[in-house]
């Protein structure tokens, strides 16, 4: 079964919009845990306009699942990772700048520095997942980097979904194949929604996991959240 790990992002942006504690993102990540939610994600952004550095390090000691912390390796972002020790890092080439993550890693051109990256953290004891294209090259340049799993960008596939669902899906049923093959982990998220999740859970063999925020806080402002966690686990099942 694929596992749902919430991106709680959206509740710290909106708790920041105050600058109180309102909403409570600690009491958040706990309910959705109590909801059923299998792991709990965040991507500290340098700016720390939505999730803090002190976030990472209070939720530590509360999530109950799998905690997992994406981001640029930048070295601040590394020391985070080191000290906080959540079961997985994802790394993400994401501008200073971007709004939101936009592409996945070159792991070709950047095969040293991953190769490097994914060393300190694995001995560390944290596990490694890189977010990438669904390109088979790319892929068995996330295998070279020796990295344990990799993240699917999935918003081409969102995106793409509502025209034609089976040539959005196809590049990444091919990067899934060639990631099996090779032994790599497989996860995937980015504008996963309630409407898209099933059949891309469907058709891609060996998800372990899918990291979803967006679509799905925004959805809960009408379904509620113990009602959405439970919809993405019926749609996961
Ligand atoms: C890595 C990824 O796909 C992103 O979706 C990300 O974690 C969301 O970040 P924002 O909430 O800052 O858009
Ligand atoms: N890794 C993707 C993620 O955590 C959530 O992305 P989105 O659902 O906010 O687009």
């Amino acid at each position: 079964m694929t596992k749902l790990s919430v991106n709680v992002n959206k509740i710290a942006t909106l708790r920041n919009a105050r600058g109180g504690n309102v909403p409570n993102l600690l009491k958040v990540a706990t309910d959705i845990e109590s909801f059923g939610g299998q792991g709990i994600t965040i991507h500290p952004r340098p700016d720390e306009r939505h999730i803090r550095y002190q976030d990472a390090r209070d939720l530590k000691k509360i999530v109950k699942t799998e905690f997992n912390i994406e981001g640029n390796p930048i070295s601040k972002f590394i020391e985070l990772v080191l000290e906080v020790k959540p079961e997985q890092v994802t790394l993400v080439p994401d501008s200073v700048d971007a709004i939101t993550s936009n592409a996945g890693w070159d792991t070709i051109a950047h095969k040293e520095f991953l190769t490097d990256v994914i060393k300190t953290f694995k001995s560390a004891g944290i596990r490694t997942s890189i977010f990438v294209d669904p390109d088979p090259k790319v892929i068995e340049g996330a295998k070279a980097v020796g990295t344990d799993r990799i993240e699917l960008y999935t918003e081409s596939y969102a995106t793409d979904y509502e025209n034609d669902k089976e040539k959005a899906i196809r590049p990444f049923i091919e990067a899934a194949k060639k990631a099996n093959e090779l032994g790599l982990g497989i996860n995937a998220g980015h504008d996963l929604s309630l409407d898209n999740i099933k059949y891309f859970a469907q058709n891609i063999p060996n998800l372990l996991e899918v990291s979803i925020g967006h679509a799905l806080i925004s959805e809960a402002l009408y379904l509620g959240l113990d009602n959405v966690v439970n919809m993405y686990l019926q749609r996961l099942k």
